[in-house]
């Protein structure tokens, strides 16, 4: 059995809040003009820290309200919740600490408004998502998705004390590359989402309609993409990424509307990790080399 230790940091969903917590790091990169001072550098640091802590707590409070459902899924039986290695109230109680910590540092060492938007995020996938969403509608994740987007927007105004409209362009990019994403996945786990019970749109809506909708997400997905080289935020190092990665995920797109098979859904969700992680790796590099 895995230490206790272990039980806990899984319920953080810790590769998917590594994600969030660089997109939220490079919201705060680009809220600063040239390079940070040490100061600047330090609040980046404690930023990131307080939402990596209420992102984890957000994830570890999915685990605990899903944990029955999670019991019928392959993909998650294995999830402590799931299997009863840890109670319904360690994982509220490590969930409570997580977010207090996290929203305390957040107050009391960056600035209330970003305290008050992580924990408006907090909420978002949480509550609003997870359990008021999730059982309801098959659009779930694209109303969801709206947490998800976020972290830019947090990181922005750790920085600054406000929202940019250039943080609200990088929202946008994660809101509309979160269908693709999580739909990819959908279509080769749908007999996991069939036994969930959950109305995700392969199960509700069926493999070809849920397989048009990731190709169409794909293309606006592009066109929002451009946005921050069209708004003047970012130079052609930037416009060359989003392009190749663009295209690369239009392909996918493509592809997976034309001729269906698990493994290129597989293939495609994977591309989409290494489409949102270079793409905003390309804005930092942008932002330092240009
Ligand atoms: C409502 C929005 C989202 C939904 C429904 C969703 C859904 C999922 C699901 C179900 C998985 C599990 C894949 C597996 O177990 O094989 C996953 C993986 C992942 N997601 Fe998302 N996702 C969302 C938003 C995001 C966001 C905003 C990010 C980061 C910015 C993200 C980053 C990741 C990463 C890095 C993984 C891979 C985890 C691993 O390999 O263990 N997701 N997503
Ligand atoms: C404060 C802050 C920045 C919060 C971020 C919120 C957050 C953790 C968003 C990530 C989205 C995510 C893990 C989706 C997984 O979908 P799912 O929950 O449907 O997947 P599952 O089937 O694996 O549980």
């Amino acid at each position: 059995m895995p230490s206790r230790l272990a039980q806990f940091y899984a319920l953080t969903k810790p590769r998917v809040v590594q994600l969030i917590v660089f997109c939220a790091f490079i919201g705060m990169v680009l809220a600063v003009p040239g390079l940070p001072s040490a100061a600047q550098w330090a609040m980046m640091a404690v930023a990131s820290a307080g939402i990596w802590l209420v992102a984890g707590a957000a994830a570890a409070f999915n685990c605990l309200v899903e944990r029955r459902i999670d019991a019928r899924m392959k993909r998650t039986a294995w999830r402590p919740t799931a299997r009863g290695e840890l109670s319904g109230a360690q994982a509220l109680a490590f969930s409570a600490l997580l977010c207090a910590a996290g929203s305390a540092l957040l107050y009391l060492a960056v600035n209330p408004l970003t305290m008050w938007l992580t924990f408006a995020t907090f909420v978002g996938y949480a509550v609003v998502y997870t359990v008021i969403l999730k059982p309801l509608t098959p659009q779930n994740i694209v109303i969801g998705g709206a947490s998800g987007a976020m972290p830019p927007v947090l990181g922005w105004a750790a920085m600054t004390g406000q929202v940019g409209p250039e943080a609200m362009i990088l929202f946008l990019i994660i809101f509309l590359w979160t269908p693709p994403h999580f739909w990819a996945l959908a279509l080769y786990r749908v007999e996991d989402y069939r036994k969930s019970g959950l109305p995700m749109l392969p199960v509700t809506h069926g493999n070809e309609f849920t397989r048009l909708q990731v190709f169409l997400y794909t293309l606006i997905l592009f066109a929002g993409c451009m946005m921050p080289f069209v708004y003047g935020m970012s130079s052609w190092i930037y416009l060359i990424a989003a392009v190749a990665l663009g295209i690369g995920f239009c392909v996918y797109g493509f592809l997976l509307w034309r001729d269906y098979s698990d493994q290129l859904a597989r293939r495609t969700f994977r591309f989409s990790l290494i489409h949102l992680s270079v793409l905003f790796a390309a804005l930092l590099v942008d932002h330092y080399l240009l």
